[in-house]
């Protein structure tokens, strides 16, 4: 609210993970900070510390992501201050709160992609004791890849390559889950054909041009 100077909402909170308890008489330190501003809203990366007074340590206990949205005014939509990006930390805060941005607001989306895709996974292995059970034991499958998927691009390491972002210098630590969802997307499809074999490489393709497309553009940039 400080940095929209008016009041906010809470529209989300992403995945929180707790990496380690805190005990009785610790010190509890959390730091909030915007790591950037769209239209009307902003993405505040939350940052929870433990402290042990007696022998000075410190430890992170987890590190989330809320998103406030500007409350609209009678003059309706309220387009909030750009968040300058001064160190290298900040500004690649600052790309991957685009790319965090991105895959909240397809969240239902992939959701929705990833139970139908799943369905076909699960097979005879899982017995149900009805549909209900059957639909929630899928949503925890879909909602468990999209964890692992938070999991991979939070823990993507600054040496490695971007995927699908135009290339350009400032965005050089940011990881496109499109890449990461495209790939999964393609690899749960069963009508790859086999193009050709040689020395134990497999060649294969797919006839969804849209696809390939999108795949052979962004692997083009690497
Ligand atoms: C104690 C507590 O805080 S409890 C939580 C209280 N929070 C609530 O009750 C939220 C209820 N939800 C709402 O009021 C609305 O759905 C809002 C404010 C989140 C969105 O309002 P809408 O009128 O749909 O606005 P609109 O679609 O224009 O979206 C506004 C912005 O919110 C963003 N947004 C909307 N939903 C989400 C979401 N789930 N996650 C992240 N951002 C979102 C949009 O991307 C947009 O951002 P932008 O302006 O920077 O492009």
């Amino acid at each position: 609210e400080r940095h929209a100077g008016c009041s906010c909402i809470t529209a989300s909170v992403d995945d929180i993970h707790f990496e380690h308890t805190i005990g009785v008489g610790k010190v509890v330190n959390i730091i909030a900070k915007v790591n950037r501003a769209f239209t009307s809203s902003m993405e505040v990366g939350i940052l929870v510390t433990c402290e042990d007074l007696y022998t000075d340590r410190q430890w992170k206990v987890c590190h989330a992501f809320a998103t406030f949205v500007a409350r609209r005014t009678e003059a309706g939509k309220v387009q909030l201050k750009q968040v300058i990006a001064h160190t290298q930390m900040e500004q690649m805060e600052y790309s991957l709160a685009a790319e965090r941005r991105r895959m909240r607001l397809i969240h239902a989306e992939i959701i929705t992609d990833l139970l139908s895709s799943s369905t076909a996974q699960l097979g005879e292995c899982q017995e149900y004791q009805d549909a209900d059970g059957k639909r929630r034991f899928q949503e925890a499958i879909a909602r468990k890849k999209i964890r692992l998927d938070r999991k991979y691009i939070i823990s993507c390491k600054q040496t490695e390559v971007p995927l699908s972002v135009p290339w350009d210098p400032s965005n050089q630590m940011y990881l496109s889950y499109n890449n990461v969802s495209a790939l999964k997307l393609m690899d749960n499809r069963n009508n790859w054909v086999l193009a050709s074999e040689k020395n134990k490489v497999t060649n294969v393709c797919i006839s969804v041009q849209g696809i390939a497309h999108w795949i052979f553009q962004h692997f083009a940039q690497l």
